[in-house]
């Protein structure tokens, strides 16, 4: 059996094309046009590529984009005085701290110092935990884009997801603990897994729906992989190739993996684009609340 290959980079571009529209009929009703602010600090060049190119599509959507680069010595007490200008900026809607911050800065501080209306990460406590309080109704708060993005794809793959066994192998808060929120909403019966988990190849095996977000390059096997199985591969690690490029590889053996999955996201071109469009997404029902409107129909 050959996987199905699950094209993340197409979704996203429809997805990119949904907000778009979304964005312009905002102008055009409301003479509203959603900013959204991305804080990188230091000089990590995957980090640097990463916001390039977001600074890009957030132009294509038809928003304003307020890029802030500081040095990696920043003291604490100055990015928490620019989260706190955007946080009071009425032209931005979204805030984007890029994450690791270097380590002389309190990560928890500095996002609990962001509104929550402008929180388009989904990570402050305050959206966390809408997340973990939610019941069956729309999310109407700002959901962390990755695992969105991952939510998406399987309920466009898979229809129903109710009753799935759904393993997610990261616990982060950006990432896995997200995710196995959005899949027991969805009705999975979910295991998060994570570096102490006993016996993660038998547990992965049991997997309907896999999620791998570790950052453990093809650390997923063939053989940890049930046949049939729908599997979502969200990590990124970068290698040098003999040519002096990079590229980028998953924590899943893609090769081996889709020889028995039914349905397989690919390293790039699968999470990563769906993680900026939903980037975007949020940005767009942010700006439409700030307003007083209701979620655009995506
Ligand atoms: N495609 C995209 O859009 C995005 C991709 N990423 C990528 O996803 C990956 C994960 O990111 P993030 O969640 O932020 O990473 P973190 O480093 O914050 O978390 C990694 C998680 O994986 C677990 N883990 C690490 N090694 C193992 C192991 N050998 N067995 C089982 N679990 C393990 C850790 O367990 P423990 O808690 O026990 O330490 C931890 O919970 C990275 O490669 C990152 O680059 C991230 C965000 C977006
Ligand atoms: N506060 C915060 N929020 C994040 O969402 C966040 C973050 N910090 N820190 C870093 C990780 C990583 N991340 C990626 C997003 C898109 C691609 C992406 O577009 N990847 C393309 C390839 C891009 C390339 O070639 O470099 C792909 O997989 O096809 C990758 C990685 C978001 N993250």
């Amino acid at each position: 059996m050959t996987a199905s290959i699950i094209d993340g980079k197409a979704y996203a571009a429809g997805l990119r094309a949904r907000v778009a529209q979304g964005v312009a009929g905002l102008k055009a009703g409301k003479g509203i046009t959603p900013g959204l602010a991305v804080v990188l600090v230091g000089d990590d060049p995957a980090s640097q590529v990463y916001v390039r190119s977001k600074t890009r599509l957030v132009a294509e959507a038809g928003m304003t984009g307020f890029d802030h680069r500081l040095p990696a010595n920043t003291p604490q007490a100055d990015l928490l005085a620019l989260v706190a200008r955007l946080n009071a900026d009425p032209a931005v809607h979204g805030i984007l701290v890029q994450l690791p911050l270097p380590a002389h800065i309190d990560s928890a501080h500095v996002i609990a110092a962001i509104d929550p209306a402008k929180d388009v990460d989904g990570l402050s406590a305050t959206n966390a935990g809408r997340l973990v309080q939610a019941g069956s109704g729309p999310l109407d708060f700002p959901v962390a884009c990755t695992p969105l993005g991952c939510l998406m794809l399987l309920k466009d793959s898979l229809g129903s997801l109710a009753g799935a066994d759904a393993v997610v192998v990261g616990r982060s808060v950006l990432v896995g603990k997200p995710m196995a929120q959005l899949l027991v909403r969805e009705d999975c019966t979910v295991t998060l897994a994570h570096s102490r988990t006993r016996d993660l190849p038998g547990l992965c095996r049991r997997a309907d729906i896999l999620v791998a977000a570790t950052g453990r390059a093809q650390m997923v096997k063939g053989d940890w992989v049930k046949p049939g199985a729908t599997v979502i591969d969200v990590g990124i690690t970068r290698v040098d190739r003999p040519d002096g490029k990079q590229r980028l590889i998953g924590d899943v053996d893609f090769e081996a993996a889709s020889a028995v999955a039914r349905a397989i996201t690919p390293v790039p071109g699968g999470i990563g684009p769906m993680t900026i469009a939903c980037l975007l997404h949020n940005t767009l029902q942010a700006a439409r609340r700030a307003a007083g409107l209701g979620p655009a129909a995506i």
